[in-house]
């Protein structure tokens, strides 16, 4: 079994544990946890918060170098409008928006689906934008070592919406590049990619 292959499967130790804490918060913020519509809501929201961190359980550098391939090619490869569903660590309050990933290949490309499964896997941890955009440039720089590699995070944080500065529009870019992306004229090619629209 593949190691993204088992992100459904709940432990029932931890389900458990996670529920008993949850009925415990649930009563501390007021409400009666026996009512019908409560009842089951520790144990749903046990399974809801461990599949939004079942990142940990995944290895990143293992998916990319489960479909590495050797190919001859040394042009700029993008992946873009890649949808990241993550937890704000100081919060644990969603942050949501678009991954585009891009690296200019050095003798290995990688399947293209596992550029978005790394992306899940660090994604579904409590994170920071700043570190998830930096751990995705590092994981493909280690596994591929291509010629670059470029990596461009748009969120928006709920932490910043709903509660605290309550600002509805307010949109987080974070960026992180190596080799060939630090040059202006690649980076710029990159830039130009993922603000194109081909429809
Ligand atoms: N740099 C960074 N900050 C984040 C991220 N997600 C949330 N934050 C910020 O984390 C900070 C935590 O600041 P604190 O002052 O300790 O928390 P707080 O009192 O709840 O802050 P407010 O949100 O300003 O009400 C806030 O400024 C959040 O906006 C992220 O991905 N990156
Ligand atoms: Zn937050």
């Amino acid at each position: 079994m593949k190691n993204y292959e088992k992100i459904e499967q709940y432990n029932t130790e931890v389900t458990e544990l996670l529920s008993n804490n949850y009925k415990t918060i649930i009563e501390n913020l007021g409400e009666d946890v026996t009512r019908e519509g409560l009842e089951k809501t520790p144990e749903r929201v046990a399974k809801a918060m461990q599949y939004l961190t079942h990142g940990y359980e995944l290895d990143p550098l293992e998916i990319l170098k489960s479909a590495l391939f050797t190919e001859d090619h040394q042009q700029m490869i993008v992946v873009k409008d890649i949808e990241v569903y993550s937890m704000c660590e100081h919060h644990m309050l969603p942050f949501f928006g678009k991954a585009h990933v891009a690296y200019i290949p050095n003798g290995k490309i990688v399947g293209l689906s596992k550029i978005p499964r790394i992306v899940d896997a660090f994604a579904r941890r409590m994170q920071v934008q700043e570190r998830l955009t930096d751990q995705i440039k590092c994981c493909i720089q280690e596994a591929l070592e291509p010629l670059g590699v470029a990596v461009v995070i748009e969120a928006q944080h709920m932490c910043m919406q709903m509660r605290g500065i309550q600002k509805q529009n307010s949109v987080t870019t974070t960026s992180s590049f190596t080799g060939a992306f630090e040059k202006d004229k690649t980076r710029k090619e990159f830039i130009s990619l993922i603000t194109s629209k081909l429809s």
